[in-house]
């Protein structure tokens, strides 16, 4: 039975699970085959050289902490070879398909919550496809532990590398200036101050363990995004730039 906070019952959830499985062992099979058949045809740019594995930088923070900002400027950089992928903009762009999916798109954004990995990890391999790079700065992903393990489970055997998760931290009062500044042009769902309250509460206890996650594996570059767009950028691309 369906309700305003649920996209789905109980019973669609238990025959979502097992597709999300078989739809993991796809995306498994998806990321070998096809960067495997990048490397042979040597056909994908890289910032210059050509055939390497995919290189990811996954940019994390708080909601209006300055990714999209952040991985725009990098991603003009044509030289540096990035393609931004924001999930976000990924997942409203599903939503506004009218795709089966679209409902239960808007209803998690609508209320701050997490979209279930397999859909936000398809999404992202379609794009990364598209965008014939290997080097990607995945944008407001892994955003909670779901996320991360179907990260993983769809790259398993070393078909993408990870450099690392560069956090932008900002104080939750900035954050919410912010987003309620964009709010007035951004026309999102979600750029209003019950939304922000509710994606605050589902950063600091799903994406915050992911940020300490990366930071015990030796994996996180931390920059503080309480400074002008062009202070944080400078610490931003110093950090991009020190990947080999
Ligand atoms: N360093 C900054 N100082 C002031 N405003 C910023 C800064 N970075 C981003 N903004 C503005 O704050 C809002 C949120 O930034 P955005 O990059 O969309 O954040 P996020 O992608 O993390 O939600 C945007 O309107 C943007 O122009
Ligand atoms: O990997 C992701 C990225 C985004 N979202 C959803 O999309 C919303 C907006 O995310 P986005 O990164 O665009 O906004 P930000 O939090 O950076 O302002 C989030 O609150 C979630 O509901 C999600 O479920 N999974």
């Amino acid at each position: 039975m369906r309700c305003g906070k649920c996209w789905a019952s109980s019973e669609q959830r238990r025959s979502q699970a097992s597709s999300s499985w078989r739809s993991l062992e796809n995306e498994r099979a998806w990321f070998s085959l096809r960067f495997s058949q990048q490397k042979k045809s040597r056909g994908v740019s890289n910032g210059g050289s050509v055939g390497a594995t995919p290189h990811v930088v996954f940019v994390l923070g708080g909601p209006g902490s300055g990714k999209g900002t952040q991985c725009a400027l990098i991603a003009e950089e044509e030289a540096l070879g990035y393609a931004h992928l924001s999930a976000g903009d990924l997942l409203r762009a599903e939503r506004n398909s009218g795709s089966e999916l679209a409902g239960m798109i808007n209803e998690f954004i609508r209320e701050g919550k997490i979209v279930p990995a397999e859909v936000t990890v398809g999404l992202l391999r379609k794009a990364m496809e598209k965008s014939g790079k290997s080097r990607f700065l995945i944008d407001g992903f892994p955003r909670n532990p779901d996320n991360l393990a179907a990260w993983e489970a769809s790259t398993a055997g070393g078909a993408v590398v990870v450099d690392f998760a560069l956090f932008l931290d900002c104080p939750e009062e900035i954050m919410t200036e912010r987003i309620m500044e964009r709010g007035r042009s951004s026309g999102r769902i979600d750029d209003n101050e019950e939304a922000i309250r509710k994606r605050l509460v589902t950063y600091r206890e799903s994406t915050m363990p992911i940020i300490k996650e990366f930071e015990a594996r030796g994996k996180l570059r931390e920059v503080n995004s309480d400074q002008t767009i062009e202070e944080v950028a400078v610490e931003v691309r110093r950090h991009i730039s020190a990947i080999a």
